[in-house]
Formats: structure tokens, C-alpha cells, sequence
């Protein structure tokens, strides 16, 4: 067993076991993470943050909120703060950072180490300074900080993230909840894939597995949703929807439904059947597109949103692509439905939403789904606040 493993394993004995009968746990904690070097002392974490103080508090996602803080060495900090209320942030929490423990790359967060206090357990994390994707790019007065070139190394770099998760790291990671406020940008627009409450581990020698859905609304892969079949696909799904959006500028979940089109990809793909797929293009970037590469990376948002997973591109061809000057690719077939507001019925061209869970132990590998005609859309029970269904294994 590798030393961080052994460290991890001890350190997330408390969140599983609760307090352990043995007695002293939680020094033994303190003395295996400081063998790691990964230990911040609360205390160290309280002068941080100048106590937690309301004006150090970036955000709130689904496990607890998330403070800035700054190191005596100068070190610029994000610290999250597990609430105690949820049970179902701990099981993410843990998640992440066992997950984080074992990947180091330029475009995912880096994990700078963790601390336990009684019944506080808080994850620090580097500080990313130019704040999450969504915020930029889903304002009008933010998108102006994005022109084209940031753009593109934004797709890029979150594909070499990815593929880094997918076939590079240790093990194979499907991140699953792939969007815009996942996309970190530090000082230099450097985009840091980041949250990963919700990734899983895959086995080698899978080519999917069968588990409960959770991601969010409009990033979904429509297998995934319908039957819980999870594989690398289903980030190459979430990634098409997220490079479609960034060259829109528009959420596909809160997509202008007075175009003739149920979402974006239908509407990009519609256009591109035309030859006119630069129509989907955000209008501040007028002066700075690369039209040719505009167009390739629409091409490529397509590819990656197909219904049928097995037409999807790995990322590792996304990767090549994007290294390469526009040329020949594949022509994409039709999008798949994104989100989880849809579902066929067995044995019918028909689509009713879905209900509650979709973790079915079922694995339908032959059909796919599509945007069709017959769409229907409703609202979706089973998710949060912001869209998200809750992990449940
Ligand atoms: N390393 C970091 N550097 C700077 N800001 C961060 C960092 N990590 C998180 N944040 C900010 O903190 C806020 C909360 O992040 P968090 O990842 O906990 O949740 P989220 O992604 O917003 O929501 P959810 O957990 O539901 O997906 C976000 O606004 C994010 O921009």
C-alpha cells in the first residue's frame, strides 16, 4: 500500500465508521498526515481565512461552502468546508478526495492536502483566480473577457484534462458531472478541471458499468440517463455540450427556445446540415473568431454529442483533432438528447420524462436516443436546486 493510500484510507475512517472504538484515531490521523506532508492544521486554516469570515466565502456547492484564504507563506488557498448536516455531501466529499489524491495535471485542480477538527473536515485546494466558466460566460459583460483564442485553449486544455482522466492517470476517471461551473480559470486562463464529488473509478477491462445517475440538467449523455450505462462516453458527451456553449455562449439547459430547435445541439446540428453551423456563434466574438476553427470545433461539439455512444470520439481523438489545422473528420449523425428530462418507452418511438432515479441494472447497448420531433419536455423530479440528481451509490 502506497503511503497517500494509507494516509487516505485513515483519514476518511471517521466519515465511515464515526467515532472509533479503538480510542485514539484521531491522532493517529494527525501523525500519518503529517508523516504526507498533506496536513493543514485548523488552526492554520482559521487564520487563513480570517475565521471563515462571510467576505472570504467563494461560493457554496453541494457539500459546504468554500472560503479563499491566504498561507503565511504566501500561498493563495480555496478551503471547503464539509457542513455537517449532509450526509450526502460526506459521501462526495470523501470522493473527492480520494479521487484528487491519486491525479496531478495542469488542467485539473490540484489538491494541496486536507485536516480534520472534531467534527470538522475541510479539503484545501490551490487558489484558481479568475473564477469558474459559467460566471464568464453565461453574462454579458463577462463574455467580452472571452475572445476566441481563450476560448479555444479552454476547449482544449479541458480535453487534455479529460483525456488525462480517461487513459493517463492511474486509473481511468469518469469525472461525470462535466459543465461550465466545473471549469476552474486560473491567472493566465488556464481552465482546471475541478468537483469531483461525483467521479468514479472505472475498471480496466469494462467497457461500461451500470450505476446510478447523477450529473446535471443539459450535460447529460442520454444513455447514461435512461439506463445509468456510464463509460468514458458520457464525459465526451458532456464535454460536446460544454464546447457548443462556450462557442454560443448560450446554457444548453436554459437554451432560447424561439429558434426551431428543442436545444442547442439541435439547433447547431440543424444549421451544420445547412452549412451554416458559424449561425450558432456567439456575436462578441465576431472580431476574433478563427473562422475555420470555429467551424472544426463545432464539428467537434457535434461529434461528441452524437446519440449513439459508440460514434462518439474518444478524447484522446479530440485531443488529436484540436492539435491538428481543420481538415477531414467523420460527418456527426444526429445529437442525443441531453439533460434528464426524457425518457423512451420500451418499444416506442414515443418520449415521456423520466421519473426518479434512472439506476437501472439493465444495459441496452443497441439503441440510442435522439433528438427527435416527438421530444417532450417536462420538469424533473429527483433533482436539486441546481439541476443536479443526487448521487446514490
Ligand atoms: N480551487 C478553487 N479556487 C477558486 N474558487 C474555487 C475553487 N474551488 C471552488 N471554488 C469556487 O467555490 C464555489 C463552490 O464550489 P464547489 O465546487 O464546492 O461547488 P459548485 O461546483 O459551485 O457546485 P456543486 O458542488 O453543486 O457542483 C464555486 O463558485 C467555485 O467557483
Amino acid at each position: 500500500m502506497t503511503k497517500s493510500k494509507s494516509f487516505l484510507q485513515n483519514w476518511i475512517k471517521p466519515f465511515i465508521f464515526g467515532s472509533s472504538k479503538e480510542g485514539n484515531n484521531e491522532e493517529d490521523l494527525e501523525r500519518i498526515a503529517a508523516q504526507e506532508q498533506k496536513i493543514f492544521t485548523f488552526v492554520t486554516l482559521v487564520a487563513a481565512t480570517k475565521d471563515f469570515h462571510p467576505n472570504h466565502k467563494l461560493g457554496e456547492g453541494g457539500f459546504g461552502p468554500v472560503y479563499k484564504g491566504k498561507l503565511d507563506d504566501g500561498r493563495e488557498i480555496a478551503v471547503k468546508k464539509l457542513s455537517h448536516s449532509s450526509n450526502q455531501g460526506k459521501k462526495e466529499f470523501i470522493n473527492e478526495a480520494q479521487l484528487l489524491a491519486r491525479v496531478q495535471h495542469r488542467n485539473v485542480v490540484n489538491l494541496l492536502g486536507y485536516c480534520t477538527h472534531g467534527v470538522e473536515k475541510l479539503l484545501v485546494y490551490e487558489y484558481v483566480s479568475n473564477e469558474s466558466l459559467d460566471k464568464l460566460l453565461f453574462k454579458s459583460n463577462g463574455r467580452e473577457n472571452l475572445e476566441w483564442k481563450r476560448r479555444f485553449d479552454i476547449i482544449t486544455g479541458t480535453a487534455r484534462g479529460l483525456l488525462y482522466l480517461h487513459e493517463d492517470s492511474h486509473n481511468c476517471i469518469i469525472h461525470r458531472d462535466i459543465k461550465a461551473s466545473n471549469i476552474l480559470l486560473d491567472d493566465k486562463w488556464v481552465p482546471k478541471i475541478a468537483d469531483f464529488g461525483m467521479a468514479r473509478l472505472f475498471p480496466e477491462d469494462e467497457t461500461h458499468v451500470n450505476t446510478r445517475v447523477a450529473g446535471t440538467n443539459g450535460y447529460m449523455a442520454p444513455e447514461y440517463v435512461m439506463h445509468g450505462h456510464l463509460s468514458v462516453k458520457a464525459d465526451v458527451f458532456s464535454f460536446g455540450v460544454l464546447v457548443l456553449e462556450l462557442i454560443s455562449g448560450q446554457r444548453n439547459s436554459a437554451f432560447n427556445f424561439q429558434v426551431d430547435a428543442q436545444n442547442l445541439l439541435d439547433w447547431a446540428y440543424k444549421l451544420y446540415k445547412k452549412g451554416r453551423s458559424l449561425e450558432i456563434m456567439d456575436p462578441t466574438l465576431a472580431t476574433s473568431a478563427a473562422t475555420e476553427q470555429v467551424a472544426m470545433c463545432i464539428q467537434i461539439g457535434l461529434l461528441c454529442t452524437q446519440g449513439d455512444p459508440r460514434l462518439r470520439p474518444t478524447m484522446r481523438r479530440v485531443v488529436v483533432i484540436l492539435s491538428k489545422k481543420p481538415g477531414n473528420m467523420e460527418e456527426p449523425t444526429r445529437p442525443g438528447i441531453p439533460g434528464s428530462r426524457y425518457r423512451r418507452r420500451q418499444g416506442s418511438a414515443a418520449l415521456s420524462s423520466t421519473t426518479g432515479t434512472s439506476g437501472l441494472s439493465d444495459s441496452h447497448t443497441s439503441s440510442y436516443y435522439t433528438n427527435s420531433a416527438s421530444a417532450t419536455t417536462s420538469a424533473t423530479p429527483g433533482l436539486d436546486r441546481l439541476g443536479k440528481r443526487p448521487m446514490q451509490s
